[in-house]
């Protein structure tokens, strides 16, 4: 992973061992497996998904600490949670007060001094295993060096350890729920749409069945996967506000006056549904992106999931692959059903309204093993 931070010029988490993702989803295959032998097999996958995306995040930030990562990711959703939605004082700016009066400053405070606490613990705990690991080196004991997120930041002598709690808050607030939101969504268009789910399954088994296991390198060559991905996120782009910015000087805009100051939020939800560059814009076609150059790198403006500019997502090649590992695993150990007679197309697709646009409704599905 390659994360330009702002006061960092780089950060590189070299290796999906380091990331160690593939544990995580292994262990979501092993849930789903478990959970089909019940009665009803049916499975909450909104939730199994999001605890998967936050144990995928928390590992590649600081590894695995009993006890702490537990604290850490209540106290990150519940940060989350808070962030999300839009509140009077959104709307009303100028009056500074609304936040005080409505108490959402004070339980932010109380929040990040709960974060704060957790996060120095961990850097504790990082900060002297790796000055024993250092020691077992030197006494010529054979020790391998684990280099997560922050022992990498930690190496870096002259960050403070306030930047690192920064970094590392903003990491799994920006990455963790994102990933789950792109899986959520896409697995219920493919719930919605069989012959989309038979294409990209057909595509990952073909490619994966010899083997027996999805692995990431195989990932690369499954195009019809990587067009699944690119329409999932035109139409449910997890960050559909993006970040919002600040003019710094009068601008003119599609015909408006915008004055030096204002707070502007661009509507990547809105843009990639734009019957102007989309042709049947509501309709989940995968299809549309096979052999089209528009991507989502931030050039082509039509389709900006990820935002564009300097501002643009640092962690999308991360993301990426996240979703993708956990797609192609879903589609390649299982079928999937809908609960009782349920027919595809009545799935209900209501979405919440707020920072992040997530299913009103957990998906309810039921995985039947591709293989006993
Ligand atoms: C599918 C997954 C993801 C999506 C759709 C997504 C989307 C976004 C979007 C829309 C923004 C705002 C960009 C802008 O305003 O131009 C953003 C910012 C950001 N994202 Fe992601 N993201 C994802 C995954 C991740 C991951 C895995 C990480 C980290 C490991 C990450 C780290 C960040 C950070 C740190 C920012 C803030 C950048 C800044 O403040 O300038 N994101 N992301």
């Amino acid at each position: 992973m390659h994360l330009q931070l702002g006061q960092l010029s780089h950060v590189i988490i070299s290796t999906p061992e380091a990331a160690n993702r593939g544990q995580e989803v292994d262990k979501l295959v092993l849930d789903l497996r478990r959970a089909s032998a019940d009665a009803s097999g049916v499975v909450d996958l909104s939730r199994m998904v999001e605890k998967l995306s936050a144990a995928v995040i928390s590992r590649a930030l600081f590894g695995t600490i009993r006890g702490l990562n537990q604290a850490f990711l209540t106290v990150a959703d519940n940060i989350s949670d808070v962030l999300s939605g839009f509140r009077m004082s959104d709307l009303y700016p100028s009056l500074t007060f609304l936040p005080v009066l409505s108490g959402f400053e004070g339980k932010l405070k109380s929040m990040r001094e709960g974060a704060s606490s957790i996060l120095d613990a961990i850097i504790d705990e990082r900060r002297s295993k790796r000055s024993s690991s250092r020691s077992s080196r030197e006494g010529g004991e054979e020790e391998e060096e684990e280099d997560y997120l922050v022992d990498v930041l930690l190496k870096i002598q002259e960050n403070p350890d306030q930047i690192i709690k920064a970094v590392t808050l903003e990491l799994f607030l920006a990455g963790g729920h994102t990933s789950a939101n792109l899986i959520e969504w896409t697995m219920s268009e493919m719930m919605k749409q069989p012959r989309v789910m038979q294409k990209a399954q057909d595509e990952v088994r073909q490619a994966f069945d010899e083997k027996g296991d999805v692995d990431e390198v195989g990932l690369h060559g499954l195009e019809y996967l990587d067009c699944v991905v690119k329409e999932g996120l035109r139409l449910h782009p997890p960050g559909p506000l993006l970040l919002p910015r600040e003019s710094r000087e009068d601008a003119k805009l599609c015909g408006y006056m915008v004055p030096v100051g204002t707070k502007v939020v661009v509507n990547a939800w809105a843009i990639g549904r734009d019957p102007r560059y989309w042709s049947d814009a509501e309709e989940f076609y995968p299809e549309r992106f096979v052999d089209c150059s528009i991507d989502y790198k931030g050039n082509d403006f039509q389709f900006v999931p990820f935002g564009a500019g300097r501002r643009m997502c640092p962690g999308y090649g991360f993301g990426i692959e996240v979703v993708k590992l956990t797609l192609a695993n879903l589609l390649f150990h299982f079928s999937w059903r809908l609960p009782g007679d349920s027919r595809p197309e009545s799935l209900d697709m209501t979405e919440t309204v707020g920072a992040s646009i997530a299913r009103k409704y957990p998906l309810r599905v039921i995985p039947v093993p591709y293989r006993p």
